[in-house]
């Protein structure tokens, strides 16, 4: 195994309460350099205030934050912002207006004046402002202005970048664009990110490495592939994505439902179990005369359900059903035009190796 780098960024047990309210619960994390980890979740779950934690500007009650094995919080221990060699990106990246683009770049540089032209230069070609150097902020697009906040934040060379919903501001058409622009920039400076995104799709996009956050707490952390594909909770799993969930008891490690069986090793003989499913992951299939397509061990058995609504959303189709076997309603995801008239019979079945098993007492909340 080639040794792993050290971390560039590592924070322990970071917790901080307000009024008695504990709003960061013990954290960790640690990110290397060149690496992009986004902490994800709801409004008011403690990113923010773990962000603001990390950069100085807030003081943990507990806990510690080193960077490249230096202490910058700890106990007896608290850096002054500006001596954590950290960059900074908010949503609101105000920019000083009265100085030009290159000032603005220009602002947290020390040394001599050739030495800062030329990073200055570098840094407005590399988010593709080569040229707007003399212009003033107000008369730049919101993506512009956006994008010499990012070259201000890098130009001293951050060790570590921190980066609190910086995409919000933006117009939707831009966004996408925008985030794949700096992710190459910030790939290309090679400093540790923690990114902190409310979006799903943002972190998706963004991350190296996700850490869901959820009442002040890490949940889960992992690349996005493996956050969104194993997801620990009912409330993981629905963070990302709609979700359908049918509801069963365990015997003997196997939950029956109109599905079919389904192995549910590790619950209790006559515990509640949730099976999710994300609608993409359902199968549906054509009535055949009333009847469905026969059971096959991936898919289990099939379940007649009558469409109720129907919609294209660009990139996929959503059908609502309604089930026979209850009247439940459950919702696949299908790709390209898929519009089936309301009050058509189809048949759906349930991927089993796409669906998660959760103990249904284990619903957590939402935020
Ligand atoms: N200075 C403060 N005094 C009192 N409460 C605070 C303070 N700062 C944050 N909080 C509270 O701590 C909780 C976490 O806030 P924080 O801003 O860290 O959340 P967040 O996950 O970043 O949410 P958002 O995405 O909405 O900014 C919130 O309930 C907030 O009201």
């Amino acid at each position: 195994m080639p040794d792993q780098p050290a971390p560039r960024l590592e924070v322990q047990s970071l917790s901080r309460a307000f009024a008695g309210r504990t709003v960061v619960d013990d954290v960790s994390l640690s990110v290397a350099a060149g690496q992009v980890t986004c902490l994800l979740g709801p409004s008011g779950c403690g990113k923010s205030t773990t962000l603001r934690m990390i950069a100085g500007v807030e003081r943990p009650d507990s806990g510690l934050v080193r960077i490249d094995g230096q202490v910058m919080f700890g106990p007896a221990v608290n850096r002054p912002p500006e001596a954590r060699g950290v960059g900074l990106m908010f949503q609101d990246f105000a920019l000083f207006p009265h100085l030009t683009v290159a000032a603005n770049v220009a602002f947290g540089l020390t040394g001599d004046r050739a030495a800062k032209d030329r990073r200055v230069a570098e840094l407005l070609e590399k988010v593709n402002l080569t040229g707007f150097g003399p212009k003033h902020p107000h008369q730049l697009s919101g993506g512009e202005q956006q994008r010499v906040a990012l070259a201000r934040a890098l130009a001293p060379r951050p060790r570590v970048m921190l980066m609190d919903e910086p995409f919000s501001g933006l117009d939707n058409r831009l966004r996408d664009g925008i985030r794949d622009t700096t992710l190459d920039i910030l790939k290309e400076e090679g400093a540790a990110v923690l990114l902190v995104t409310h979006e799903p799709d943002e972190a998706m996009r963004m991350a190296d490495e996700i850490a869901l956050m959820r009442r002040g707490r890490i949940v889960q952390k992992g690349a996005p592939y493996n956050v969104y594909n194993a997801p620990v909770d009912r409330a993981a799993a629905a963070f990302f994505s709609d979700i359908n969930v049918i509801r069963g008891t365990s015997r003997g490690a196997l939950t029956e439902t109109p599905f079919g069986a389904f192995l549910t090793p590790g619950h209790a003989d006559g515990a509640d179990v949730e099976i999710v499913i994300r609608p993409q992951h359902l199968k549906i299939d054509f009535d055949r005369g009333g009847r469905g397509p026969l059971p096959t061990p991936q898919d289990g058995t099939a379940a007649r359900g009558i469409v109720q609504r129907a919609r294209f959303l660009g990139r996929e189709s959503l059908v609502e059903f309604r089930m026979d076997f209850d009247g439940s309603k459950l919702t696949a995801a299908v790709p390209g035009v898929f519009l089936p008239k309301a009050g058509t019979a189809l048949w759906l079945m349930i991927r089993r190796d796409r669906c998660f098993v959760f103990p249904a007492a284990g619903r957590a909340p939402v935020a």
